[in-house]
């Protein structure tokens, strides 16, 4: 089995080194491991944030495991060579429609919580966020209006079967856990919102056993500071998926743990072929530092080997593994800590 490890910029090399020393603690056989540029650098390198290299590398892997993509000096560039382009150009052109962000309070972390400790400790969600739709993928533009006025927009929108699919991931995934699905959108002013909420309800009549209720986005993220315990799975759009995942983060922590499987309806032999990703981005304000966190990068390693290698014990592993660590006292900077990013590895690789 082959997994591409895309490392990309900022952070992003510093925390798939360590991501990578813990796949190799783990000592699967009849796994390896293939580099491609991807990003800023791969601009630099190649002249494209994804180039057909990198793209045919992922198209012939198992999985990818990607670090982030994000680079300042890149900020003026024309859109489409934009490091970021090359993440958003990976899930449309593999139809990874399904992003799950799990957020999990890790036991002892109570204190580092945004919330109060008595609050944070209730939570425990999955957010399912749709990746391939909304105004992310919309056309878009700045234009010169008539009277000279330059006018930016970006169309929203959801074709029916782009909200079912999604819809049938969250249930199942509801399914699994606590049968509770909370779907978010902005039905009270978006037509794309309300169209949303109609499919997820048609939907909802194939999953009898799970509970669902339909959440505005502002009260949803008002909720999750208030009373985070009430979400089980939350199911949303590409842009509300995205802010309230981050904002779940500081909920549990630190961004700097929140992993992410992209996934796609294509099966392998083995599972799902997927993109692994942590929530958070390049970081450049760390970069270069050794300050940056890997757990959330070591944690997408969990998932990848869960999801698409079917390897649930080795998941479970890991996971406990960062657990560990954690309770030993083993935390970076963004958790109060003073732990540097391969301390934190080789910390994990030891627990291992
Ligand atoms: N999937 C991705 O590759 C991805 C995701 C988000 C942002 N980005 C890109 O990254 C660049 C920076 O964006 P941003 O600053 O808005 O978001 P960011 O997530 O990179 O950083 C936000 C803040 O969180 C901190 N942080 C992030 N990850 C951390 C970690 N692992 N350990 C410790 N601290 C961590 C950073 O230092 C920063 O202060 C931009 O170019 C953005 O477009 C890429
Ligand atoms: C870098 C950016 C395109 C990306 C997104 O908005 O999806 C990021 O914020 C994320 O959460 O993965
Ligand atoms: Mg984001």
């Amino acid at each position: 089995m082959k997994i591409a490890c895309l490392a990309g910029d900022g952070i992003g090399p510093e925390i798939m080194a360590e991501a990578k020393k813990v796949l190799a603690a783990l000592d699967l056989p009849d796994i390896e491991t293939a580099d491609a540029d991807v990003g800023g650098a791969a601009y630099k390198a190649h002249g494209h944030p994804l180039p057909p290299e990198t793209l045919a590398l992922c198209k012939a892997s198992d999985a990818i495991l990607f670090g982030a993509v994000g680079d300042p000096s890149c900020d003026n560039l024309e859109r489409h060579l934009r490091p970021e382009q090359a993440i958003l150009g990976l899930r449309q052109a593999l139809t990874l429609f399904a992003n799950l962000r799990p957020a999990t309070m890790f036991p002892g972390l109570e204190d580092m919580s945004a919330l109060r400790p008595e609050v944070a400790r209730e939570i425990d969600l999955l957010i399912v966020r749709e990746l391939n739709g909304d105004v992310y993928f919309g056309e878009k533009a700045i234009r010169t209006l008539d009277d000279g006025r330059r006018q930016g927009f970006d169309f929203m929108s959801y074709a029916e079967d782009e909200v079912r699919r999604i819809a049938h991931v969250a249930f199942r995934a509801a399914q699994g856990r606590d049968k509770r699905l909370c779907s978010v959108d902005k039905a009270n002013v978006l037509e794309t919102s309300q169209l949303w909420r109609d499919v997820v309800i048609e939907t909802s009549a194939e999953y009898p056993d799970v509970e669902l209720s339909h959440m505005y986005v502002d009260n949803a993220a008002m909720q999750l500071v208030r009373n985070p315990g009430q979400f089980d799975v939350v199911v949303t759009g590409n842009l509300f998926g995205d802010i309230l995942s981050d904002q779940a983060s500081m909920c549990v922590g630190s961004i700097g743990l929140l992993a992410s499987a992209s996934l796609g309806e294509a099966q392998t032999d083995f599972g799902t072929f997927g993109l692994y990703e942590p929530i958070h981005g390049s970081a450049p304000d760390i970069a270069g530092t050794g300050k940056a966190n890997p757990m959330a990068m070591i944690l997408s390693l969990a998932m990848l080997l869960r999801h698409s290698l079917g390897l649930e014990a080795q998941a479970q592993q890991v996971e406990a593994a960062v657990a560990k660590a954690l309770e030993a006292g083993v935390k970076g900077a963004d958790l109060g800590g003073g732990a540097g990013t391969a301390e934190i590895g080789d910390a994990i690789v030891d627990l291992l």
